[in-house]
Formats: C-alpha cells, structure tokens, sequence
C-alpha cells in the first residue's frame, strides 16, 4: 500500500468570470503540479472526500458524512455529469470497517455529486471516470455540523483502512473544498418558505431554467464581490493559511477547538468545506509522518474563494 494527498479548493466560477491574468497563471501553474504529482505517483484508486451544495443531499435528510457505492455527477456549471466508477465492493469493506471502529458511516446506493465532488478529478484527469472513484461526502453547508474531532478520527479511521486493507494497491486521497469563503449558498435559517422547500428537497433535479438560474445568480455575485460590491463576506487569508500550517505540520489536534460557528464568523459559511482537508490529511497521517510537497495559496475573490492546492506523500 502507498498513500498520497491532493488537496484543492474548488469553485464553480472557474469557466464563467476571469481574474486578473497573473492570478490566473497562478492558477493553472498550481493545477498543473497536482496534475504531474498525480501522473507521477499513478494511483489506482482514488478516494475522494468532498462536499454537496444542495444538489445531492438535502435537509430531508442531511448526514454528517456518507460513503457513496455508486455515484453520479449531476452535472453543474458545465461539470463533467455521468456516472463516476465506483469500486463497491471496496466502498462496502470501507463502511464495514469504518461502522466497527465507531464512526457511524451513512450509505447511498445511489450518490449524486455536483462541481464540489468532481472538480479535482476533472482538473486532474480531464475525465472524471479516468480512474476508479470512491465517494466520501462531508456535510460543509448545513448547519448542524459534526465537530472537527469527529471529522479528524473519521479520516483516521479511513487511513487505518488504507493500511490495513488496501495493501496491494496505490491509493490517491483527494480533499476538494474551502478554504474561507461564502458563496451565495442559501442557509435554512434565513430561508425563505420557497427556498426552504428547495433546501429540503425540493432543489433536486432542477428544470434547465431553474438551473440557470441558480447559477448566474452565483456568477453574479462572484463579479460583485471582484468589483467590491455586494454582499459577500470577506475572504480570511489569515485562518486560510494558519489552517494550511497545521495541516503540514502534522499535528491536528489544535483543530479540535475551532467550533462551526466560530468558522462560519471568521471565514465564512462555506468555510466547512475545509473539513474535506482535514479528512484527508487525518486519513494520511494516520498511515505514516507526512510532508507537503507543494503548496499554494492566493484569495481570489472572482472564485469567492481562498484557494488552496496542496501536494502531500509519506516521509
Ligand atoms: O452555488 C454553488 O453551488 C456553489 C458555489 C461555490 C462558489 C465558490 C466556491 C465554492 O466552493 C462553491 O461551491
Ligand atoms: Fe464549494
């Protein structure tokens, strides 16, 4: 068994608003290590930790985190859609192990992933079937939210099982999401009575128009917060790259403390998108001491994101 990281921010405005062209050089320069890191090291599977926003799960019923047996990519803002390969059998052993080592795992036979799940796999792979996929959701938009700890021991847990169970194999473990930011995201607590119904179901499968709709609205704010109007909270570099630090320093525990609210004051609603990270880097460093290979970091308000990519393998 060898295990390696990447992790990466996503967002949906990559194809639809245009930073300035340096940062999108920056981009694409740090897209491009992932890429050649992945090609280099050549995994065999692919175990991808991301979250939903409304398009796969819904307040019906919202699980802290779930294993995917088989998944398929809706679709959005011009993401890959399609079914994703999904290993099943391995996808059932993981839940076996995972349910005996105390983590209550959720399961869907049936997942449905949006650009939060599949973004890395198209960056990476140009194809999100290019390689067989296992599907690890984490709940990062819908209060309430499991503590950190909890996400921590899930993704050690997860490494444990690469260890033990997955020695033949040279396993990926993708992190997609965060880092601070608050996309328009609709939040239940302030919904209104027709979002609310979205929120709890109603949002699945959206008409085309419909669709659009959702979506040029997000457009529309990513170009308001780039042109400093709106109502986008502020990105937070700062716990961005304190986040980051701890991640390559290889002890999480001070994570622990940071609670859901406090993340969604300092760095925005969407900030629990990070708990994809900390699942990831959890399950690494519980095969083995870690380095970060690579790394990059750069707020970019046109993506409302702080974005992050970060390369990892075992000392
Ligand atoms: O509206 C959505 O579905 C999500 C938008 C978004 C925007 C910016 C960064 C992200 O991580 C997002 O998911
Ligand atoms: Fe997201």
């Amino acid at each position: 068994m060898t295990l390696a990281l990447v992790t990466m921010s996503h967002s949906p405005l990559l194809e639809f608003v245009d930073p300035p062209a340096d940062v999108k050089a920056e981009v694409e320069a740090a897209f491009e290590a992932a890429r050649s890191f992945v090609k280099k090291y050549d995994p065999d599977l692919v175990i991808n930790i991301g979250p939903d926003h409304y398009n796969g799960f819904f307040y019906d019923i919202m699980p802290p985190f779930c294993v995917g047996y088989d998944a398929v990519a809706i679709g959005d803002f011009g993401t890959q859609a399609g079914p994703l390969d999904v290993p099943t059998e391995i996808a059932t052993e993981l839940t076996e192990f995972l349910m005996e080592r105390g983590i209550d795992m959720t399961v869907s036979l049936r997942m449905e992933v949006d650009h939060g799940a599949v973004q890395p796999m198209e960056i990476i792979y140009g194809d999100i079937t290019a390689k067989p996929v296992l599907p690890i959701f984490i709940n990062s938009v819908a209060p309430p939210f499991t503590p950190l700890k909890r996400i921590r021991q899930l993704g050690e847990e997860l490494g444990a099982f690469i260890a033990e169970r997955l020695a033949d194999k040279k396993v990926l473990v993708i992190g997609s999401g965060g880092l601070s930011h608050e996309p328009p995201v609709p939040q239940i607590a302030t919904a209104t009575p027709e979002v609310r119904e979205a929120l709890l179901g109603g949002g699945r499968h959206l008409t085309p128009e419909a669709r659009d709709a959702r979506q040029q609205r997000v457009i529309n704010a990513a170009k308001d917060f780039a042109a400093g109007v709106g109502v986008v909270k502020p990105l937070a570099p700062e716990w961005d790259q304190e986040l980051m630090r701890i991640l390559a320093s290889g002890d999480l525990s001070p994570i622990d403390a940071w609670t859901p609210a406090e993340m969604s004051e300092i760095a925005g609603n969407s900030s629990h998108e990070v708990r994809t990270w900390i699942a990831a880097y959890s399950a690494l460093g519980a095969v083995g001491d870690y380095t970060v290979d690579y790394s990059f970091y750069r707020p970019i308000p046109e993506y409302i994101a702080g974005f992050g990519v970060t390369t990892a393998t075992l000392n």
